[in-house]
């Protein structure tokens, strides 16, 4: 139980800045460990270097993924980029004061599986319930530059995978991520980060599954790069954690085809432009 001493009869600005650090530091603590210490989680933990990586197979039916891609193909208006087409919901144009973007309504097939996730506990209800979705659509080829998504969509990122498989790397820590200035990497097409040393190798990878969902919180989020390779082929080596799992072996390679994930986050409002977000 998080005890506050004295709050009652002092401005939180005049408390000691030890004092104040120490209660930031409870407070996050209580936000990234709930909820994913819940029992059902728990099975689906990844034990290893990284910490706070969760990996569910089989998390859609693969009628559902057929569907969810159908309604895709119908309704997406892409941005096409080189590295990928993307698309965002959850979020419209900039917002009346210019320091936030408004609230819009998720499709309603994206707002069941967001729902979903909040009751299965992949999201704190109150302080970081999901609101935004992106959509990313990758051709055989293409991938994504190891990147941070940063702290607008602290403290989680959820990943369900919808047509292909590919594999997903995580980087080795990095220090403490610049507290501004986190913008976009308009060559890699990602929020930028500081520069790898060159030939920096993943630190642990993981095959993706279509219907999969990989939630990657805490240390992952924070302070590990991740990425997916630009290949049309994906090679399992002794890094791909769960190729064993999976019936796969080291030296076997899978064929890409096109794959489209949806990132599902807490978007920070910094403004109140929009009355719930
Ligand atoms: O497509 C993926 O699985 C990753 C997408 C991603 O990292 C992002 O949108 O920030
Ligand atoms: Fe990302």
């Amino acid at each position: 139980m998080l005890k506050v001493p004295s709050l009652s009869s002092k401005p939180l600005e005049d408390l000691p800045k030890k004092l104040k650090e120490n209660l930031a530091m409870k407070l996050e603590k209580l936000s990234q460990t709930f909820p994913m210490m819940e029992p059902s989680w728990v099975p689906h933990h990844l034990a290893g270097k990284i910490q706070d990586v969760h990996y569910v197979r089989n998390f859609l039916e693969p009628k559902q993924v057929e569907e969810f891609e159908r309604i895709i193909d119908r309704t997406c208006d892409w941005e096409k980029m080189q590295t990928r087409d993307t698309q965002e919901f959850g979020s419209s144009g900039t917002c009346p004061c210019g320091r936030s973007l408004l609230r819009a309504a998720l499709p309603p097939w994206q707002s069941t599986m967001v729902d979903a996730l909040g009751s299965l506990g992949a999201f704190h209800p109150v302080l970081f319930p999901a609101n935004s979705v992106r959509l990313n659509a990758y051709k055989p080829g293409q991938g994504i530059h190891p990147h941070l998504d940063g702290p607008v969509y602290f403290p989680r990122a959820a990943i369900v995978s919808l047509g292909s498989h590919c594999i997903f790397d995580f980087y080795p820590r990095m220090g403490e991520p610049e507290e501004h200035g986190f913008s976009w990497d308009r060559d890699k097409e990602v929020p930028s980060s500081p520069q790898m040393p060159p030939g920096t190798k993943p630190q642990l990878s993981l095959l993706l599954e279509p219907g999969s969902l990989l939630v990657l919180s805490g240390d992952a989020f924070t302070y590990h790069r991740h990425g997916i390779k630009a290949v049309e082929e994906d090679e399992i080596t002794a890094e791909v954690k769960n190729a064993k799992d999976i019936g796969l072996s080291v030296g076997d390679s899978l064929r890409r085809t096109r794959r489209i994930s949806l990132t599902i986050r807490h978007l920070l409002p910094r403004c109140n432009c929009s009355p719930v977000f």
